[in-house]
């Protein structure tokens, strides 16, 4: 558990390191930090070997692994140091003081009494003087003492104790300082050393002095025990104060790395020492082999396993937000249905009183109807008596109207002598050459045109019956006159014709389709066209195209009937 606990690092490699990137030399450091190393030996074996001697219990308050302070401390009320030569040379000390309370718990440097100083210290050093074994000054046991020479007192007193065991051949004599067990290179420190609180005090080192700092290392190289704490802090002593917190980095990085790798490499060690151990234990490699390999199988087996148990986590788990997913999607549709009953039900009511309101409309349309149909027939009624009225007005103008109109003299006519003597109303007078002398006669017409009248003026008269004809009734309008009276000037116009210049057949057709046009919404009219020649009693069709048939068989009919 010990090892397991401590973490054995090369304090010595790491501080080297250290200096070497921040160019300090070696050399020097490596022999103080092998002294430090050297006299940490010795007070252990110095410690170790009090402990034993007077027993774990009489020696509890000493570690096994002391640091100077705590060896010094321990040893200061000559309690232990009496004990142990008591252990060596019974009677040595024939009476030893006890300490009324823990010497552990007395603060650093404070006094003890002073019948305990000089009793038990006093005691042990004549006791000592008189084996031989060199000692050591009281002052050493004070703070700022050479703990040194207490520890080379204590191996001394141990060489001494093993020459009496072994049987006190030849005489005893104290060889010195003992070469150290342990190498530098593999010095180890449990993790609760003073190593880390050293490190942790030198974060403070701005609130030391610096000679107060170099007045440390001197009394610890004196006293030869220089811990890894002095040793940083010798190291930083020359160092201005804003460089020491970056040594002290990466000193502490230095520790980190090396830690971590000291147990990585502890654990590959420990692993290694397990299986030495559990081939030794079955007797053969091969069985250290074959429980390896059920190892190896039964780890397989419970990764596989541990893959198996993840898998089906994952299914459920997979599983599980599906139906999740499906519960919410479940009601979201339930949320979706609830929304459609609810606006079916907006829509049907909806729907049910547009039908009232429709019905109402209708109702309302109906009646509307019914009174626009009466009101039709009171139209067409009117209508119709407008009509009969209008037509018989027509009637009353006359079913046969003769007009005559009076050609103008042809421009350039030689002889413009007229034989119209007057035109009034509807008389004309024109006068009659005889014998007898210039005599005058009258005729009457429903209009007579003079020669300046135009083609719009001849249409008036004739417009009314075109509306008529529209209106079911039978009307002709034919000109009748000797050749060349302006016949076809009148029906149809001159030989260039002009919107003005239009006869009565143009003016004719254009208000009748005019007025078919206005009635379509009422009246769908067929319009047809024939074009015949009555000459010398023969009917001829002139839109006949063949010319083959051009006689129309007129007369036969007429005879048949
Ligand atoms: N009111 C008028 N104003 C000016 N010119 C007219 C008028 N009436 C007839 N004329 C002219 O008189 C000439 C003869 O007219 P038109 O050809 O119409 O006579 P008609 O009676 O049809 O002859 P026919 O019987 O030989 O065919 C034409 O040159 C025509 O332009």
């Amino acid at each position: 558990m010990e090892s397991e606990a401590s973490v054995s690092f090369s304090a010595a490699s790491l501080v080297e390191d250290v200096l070497q990137q921040h160019g300090h030399g070696l050399k020097d450091l490596d022999l103080e930090f092998r002294k430090a190393e050297e006299a940490a030996s010795r007070r252990y074996e110095a410690a170790g070997w009090l402990r034993k001697i007077i027993g774990v219990v009489a020696a509890k308050d000493l570690p096994a692994e002391p640091s100077e302070e705590e060896f010094r401390l321990v040893l200061r009320s000559g309690i232990i140091l009496c004990n142990a030569i008591n252990k060596v040379q019974s009677g040595a000390v024939p009476k030893v003081v006890e300490s009324p309370i823990d010497s552990a718990l007395i603060p650093n440097g404070a006094p003890l009494s002073a019948y305990q100083y000089f009793e038990n210290v006093r005691n042990f050093m004549v006791a000592i003087q008189e084996i031989g074994v060199p000692t050591f000054e009281p002052s050493d046991l004070e703070q700022g003492g050479k703990s040194s020479r207490i520890v080379n007192c204590v191996l001394a007193l141990k060489s001494y104790c093993e020459w009496k065991q072994n049987g006190a051949n030849g005489a005893w004599k104290f060889g010195g300082n003992p070469k150290p067990t342990i190498s530098a290179k593999s010095f180890v420190r449990k993790n609760s050393d003073p190593f880390t609180n050293s490190l942790s005090r030198t974060s403070s080192i701005n609130e030391k002095t610096l000679a107060t700092l170099n007045s440390d290392i001197e009394s610890s190289k004196m006293s030869g025990s220089l811990s890894l704490s002095t040793l940083v802090r010798s190291i930083l002593s020359d160092k201005k104060p804003e460089e020491i917190p970056m040594l002290v980095e990466s000193v502490l990085n230095k520790v980190v790395e090396e830690f971590e790798h000291r147990i990585a490499s502890q654990g590959e060690q420990t692993k290694i020492t397990l299986r030495d151990h559990v081939s030794q234990k079955n007797g053969s490699a091969s069985m250290f082999v074959v429980a390896d390999k059920k190892v190896e199988n039964k780890i397989h087996m419970v990764a596989k396993k541990q893959d198996c148990i993840y898998k089906n986590r994952m299914d459920a788990e997979e599983l599980q937000s599906q139906h999740l997913k499906q519960k919410v999607l479940f009601d979201q549709q339930q949320k979706d249905i609830q929304e459609l009953k609810l606006t079916l039900h907006t829509t049907k009511a909806g729907m049910q009183f547009m039908q009232m309101k429709f019905r109402d409309e209708c109702s309302n349309l109906g009646m509307h109807i019914h009174g626009l149909a009466q009101a039709a027939s009171g139209y067409h009624r009117v209508l119709e008596e407008n009509r009969k009225l209008y037509n018989e007005v027509q009637d009353l103008k006359g079913s046969i109207r003769v007009y005559c109109r009076i050609r103008p003299f042809f421009p350039g006519q030689p002889n413009q002598l007229s034989a119209v003597e007057n035109i009034e109303d509807g008389t004309i007078t024109v006068s009659i050459p005889s014998r007898s002398g210039k005599g005058q006669r009258s005729f009457n017409f429903n209009k007579v045109f003079g020669p300046s009248v135009t083609q719009a003026e001849v249409f008036l008269d004739m417009q009314p019956l075109i509306r008529s004809v529209l209106d079911g009734y039978n009307v002709c309008i034919f000109a009748y006159g000797q050749t060349g009276s302006g016949k076809t000037y009148t029906m149809t116009g001159p030989k260039e014709i002009t919107e003005k210049s239009q006869g009565v057949n143009y003016r004719a057709l254009s208000d009748l389709f005019f007025i078919a046009e206005q009635r379509k919404d009422t009246f769908h009219y067929d319009v047809c066209v024939q074009m015949i020649e009555i000459y010398n009693e023969q009917v001829r069709d002139l839109l006949v195209t063949d010319g083959t048939n051009k006689k129309y068989p007129f007369i036969s009919y007429f005879i048949l009937f």
